[in-house]
């Protein structure tokens, strides 16, 4: 089932900004999806624009058949939604602003009761859940921020960076806690983050978004394959003819790497390097990462390819 749909959708800040331009995609039911682009791509906006927080200029979306800026107050009870700039309250306990929100959500006081102990529990946070949240750290607040948004089990969840000012433990435990909603819940996740390696732990599909553009969607394979180079082969060989320096490039004593396209190339070069005299001592293909593909997306977009 189609859980967000996006058609054409653009802003236009009244400075005249074009922050978003014709984004057109939709997800799944049970995604997780990571949006991902660098700073002022137009991530927020689109977050914005999805939970109808800002109205597009042009275009139009869906989430779970809603339309967020006709019906905001529909689709927010039925969404969690977590942004770099939650407003909770810091004079109150972490427990406390549950509460709070558990009746903004409209939740029955019992049933409010034990999801916020749930999800205090989940997220680490019953050792500090009398604390005022003043006094929380970074991490503490973000975790409780997560807590508020899943509050009322949203069918969707917008996260803004969640992970930002996390260290590694608590990471790890927001990714695994992702994880199992999708999973279990079949709660479809759009994360945005620049964090690509804790993206590539945690999403199904991804966006990529530059300027305003979404330049490309898929999962890891289908990215893969936009890049071309989808493999990297690496060398630990020794005497390489001087007529391979076009094709292997040198980046440490008698280490080699080239870019290819499949696996199946690989007996080839072997054959080819070993006849000429080349000594090679390890052959590996390394799949690119997240990070590669990114990178090479994003280059190619700067270099004027707007379509990939
Ligand atoms: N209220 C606004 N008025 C005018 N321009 C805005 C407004 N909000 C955002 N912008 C501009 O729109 C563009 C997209 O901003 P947006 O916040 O959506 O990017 P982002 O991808 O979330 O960036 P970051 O990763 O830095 O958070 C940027 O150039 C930004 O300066």
């Amino acid at each position: 089932m189609v859980a967000i749909e996006a058609s054409n959708l653009s802003k236009v800040y009244d400075t005249g900004k074009e922050a978003l331009k014709n984004l057109d995609f939709s997800l799944h039911q049970g995604e997780v999806f990571g949006f991902l682009g660098p700073n002022g791509a137009g991530k927020t906006t689109t977050i914005k624009l999805l939970t109808g927080l800002l109205t597009p200029s042009t275009g139009k979306s869906q989430i779970l058949g809603v339309d967020p800026s006709a019906e905001p107050a529909k689709l927010h009870g039925f969404c969690g939604i977590m942004t770099e700039h939650a407003q909770m309250y810091n004079l109150l306990s972490g427990y406390e602003n549950l509460l709070f929100y558990g009746e903004v959500f409209g939740l029955e006081k019992e049933m409010a009761k034990a999801r916020a102990l749930q999800l205090l529990e989940r997220l680490e946070l019953t050792d500090a859940m009398y604390q005022k949240l003043g006094t929380y750290s970074t991490g503490m607040r973000q975790r409780l921020s997560l807590a508020r948004a899943l509050l009322h089990s949203p069918q969707m969840l917008f996260l803004d960076e969640p992970t930002s000012g996390l260290d590694p433990e608590s990471i790890w435990r927001v990714n695994d806690l992702i994880k199992e909603m999708a999973k279990d819940e079949g709660i479809t996740v759009f994360l945005c983050t620049h964090q690509l390696r804790y993206a590539q732990e945690v999403c199904s599909t991804y966006g990529l978004i530059a300027e305003g553009e979404l330049l490309a969607k898929g999962n890891l394979r289908e990215l893969r394959a936009l890049t071309m180079d989808a493999l990297t082969l690496e060398l630990k060989a020794e005497n390489i003819p001087l007529t391979e320096n076009s094709h292997l490039e040198k980046v440490a004593e008698n280490r080699y790497e080239m870019k290819i396209s499949e696996v199946e190339e690989i007996p080839a070069i072997v054959q080819r390097l070993a006849r000429n005299g080349t000594s090679i001592y390890e052959v590996r293909a390394l799949e690119q990462s997240l990070e590669d593909i990114y990178f090479a997306l994003i280059k190619r977009k700067g270099e004027g390819h707007d379509h990939l």
